[in-house]
């Protein structure tokens, strides 16, 4: 009997181009990241890094073939990739100011259930129910993530900003994301926050998710990638395990080596 074929990656990124005007900002880029893995995305600044989540997640015009569990996903619309487990993170936080944290994380998980409208007005006792179970499920998920009580009545501009950090990363998990790309968590945190993160990345990767990390800080992605992809002006220029990659000449020229 054939032996059963492995699965397919979580996300599998074939030939990915992105042009801005005459700038080719990222040139037929290739990378895969599975279930339970992190993978990091370095480069110096202006290497494509965050074009390539726009690309992965169609919000810029790209070329190549991105494929979600093994699905094509090309041409799929960012909210529906989103439904479907693959979502981002942004560098500047994306929180509705206005409600509370705990408001936060309950709409995520009103994202997950879907907005039903015509529910509202017709049983709207049915909607209170359901409110009042994403407010449980809210409350449960920061816990467990070790946002307390005392954070969670609070607007997320006025918590710490390291865990304004790692809400960003939680409240994505809790709205169901299964792929999760973390563009440059640790920009602006260090010290414990910074551990962390690493932490949080590490716990979600446990859980089975698909993480790919943009960062600059090289100990956090030291730290916690299980593979790396190094970018130089939009190409590919190494990728494999880290340790493999911090020796590779093109990497300490184009990037490793300016920064020590
Ligand atoms: N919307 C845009 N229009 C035109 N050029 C852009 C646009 N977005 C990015 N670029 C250019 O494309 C190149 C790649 O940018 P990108 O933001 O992907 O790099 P990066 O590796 O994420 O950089 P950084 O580390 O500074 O965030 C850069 O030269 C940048 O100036």
């Amino acid at each position: 009997m054939p032996a059963p074929a492995d699965p397919p990656p979580a996300l599998c990124v074939e030939e990915l181009g992105v042009r801005y005007g005459s700038l080719q900002a990222l040139d037929s880029v290739s990378w895969t990241v599975s279930d339970g893995e992190i993978l990091g995305i370095i480069g110096p600044n202006g290497a494509g890094k965050s074009s390539s989540f726009a690309a992965v997640t169609n919000s810029v015009r790209r070329s190549g073939t991105v494929s979600l569990y093994g699905s094509t996903v090309d041409g799929v619309a960012t909210h529906r990739l989103a439904r479907r487990g693959l979502r981002r993170t942004f560098q500047q936080n994306s929180f509705y100011s206005g409600l509370s944290v705990l408001d936060n994380a309950a709409a995520a998980f009103t994202v997950v259930d879907g907005v039903r409208l015509a529910g509202s007005l017709c049983t709207p006792w049915r909607e209170v129910s359901r409110r009042r179970r994403h407010r449980a499920s809210a409350r449960a998920l920061l816990a467990e993530f070790g946002i307390g009580a005392k954070y969670q009545q609070m607007y997320p501009d006025d918590i710490p900003y390291g865990l304004q950090r790692c809400l960003s990363i939680v409240l994505a998990f809790g709205a169901g994301a299964r792929v999760l790309l973390v563009d440059e968590p640790a920009a602006g945190v260090g010290g414990q926050d910074m551990q962390n993160l690493a932490e949080l990345l590490g716990e979600l990767r446990g859980r089975g998710l698909a993480v790919v990390l943009i960062e600059h800080h090289m100990d956090l992605v030291m730290e916690v990638v299980d593979r790396l992809v190094v970018l130089d002006r939009g190409q590919r220029i190494a990728y494999g395990e880290p340790e493999e990659v911090q020796r590779d000449p093109a990497v300490l020229e184009a990037y490793l080596g300016r920064v020590a």
